[in-house]
């Protein structure tokens, strides 16, 4: 059984009394494990795609579905504590906050979830470990490189152990170099931790080289 699907989504948005579908009937499946990136044009729905799928969104219709059962018929509490379980993101920006360091930026969610400090700041600095930054874990947001900001947002999605990674545009921000060690990086998480990801990115090399690549077009996703 695929690990997440979505069956027949439609998703539109209204804005000035003008319609905009953005989804029309997208279906796809996700096995467990998969590397995936995304292309389209801008404004094709690939961020509305990914927050539906990370359930950040409600479909006007269709299900996303986790190991066979329906995210949306649960309540909004519920699909919260599901997402915050499940679903790790990294966004264009790293929205790392400001007064923090590295590793409390990190550990933060798992100091919130778990309210159990020891454990939650030994996996967080394994994880600046992981992707490359043991020597930073004091600094502060303003006092990384935009690609060493982007890594500790990365390790701060992985921090909770999700089953599903879901990144949007994260080399958006960072020149080709930079943005070619995060998706080593993204190869690597899912090659070491097992853990299922999707990858939007404007950059064609980059998407080319994930294993399973799809592409939005006209309201549907097809393999690229
Ligand atoms: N909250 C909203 N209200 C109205 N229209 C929206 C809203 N969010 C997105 N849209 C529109 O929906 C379409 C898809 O937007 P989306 O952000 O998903 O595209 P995208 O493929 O991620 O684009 P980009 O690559 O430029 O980030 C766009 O035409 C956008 O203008």
């Amino acid at each position: 059984m695929a690990l997440l699907s979505i069956r027949n989504v439609f998703k539109s948005y209204f804005l000035h009394g003008k319609r905009i579908d953005v989804l029309r009937d997208v279906s796809l499946d996700i096995n467990a494990g998969e590397l995936i990136s995304m292309i389209g044009a801008s404004g094709a729905g690939k961020s509305t795609f990914l927050h539906v799928l990370g359930t950040l969104d409600a479909p006007a219709a269709g299900e996303v579905l986790f190991d066979g059962k329906s995210v949306f018929s649960m309540n909004d509490a519920e699909i919260a504590e599901f997402r915050n379980r499940t679903i790790g993101f990294v966004f264009q920006s790293h929205y790392l906050l400001p007064e923090f360091t590295a590793l409390e930026n990190v550990a933060m969610p798992a100091l919130i979830q778990r309210k159990d400090r020891t454990p939650s700041y030994a996996y967080a600095r394994e994880l600046l470990e992981r992707v490359g930054l043991g020597s930073r874990v004091d600094h502060r947001p303003g006092e990384l490189s935009g690609g060493e900001a982007q890594r500790v947002a990365l390790a701060r999605a992985l921090v909770l152990k999700p089953a599903v990674l879901l990144a949007d545009e994260p080399t958006g921000n960072l020149d080709p170099t930079t943005g070619e060690g995060i998706h080593q990086l993204l190869r690597d998480v899912n090659r070491d931790l097992g853990i299922t990801a999707v990858v939007v990115t404007h950059n064609e090399t980059l998407a080319r080289s994930m294993p399973r690549r799809l592409r939005l077009a006209g309201g549907q996703v097809s393999e690229a």
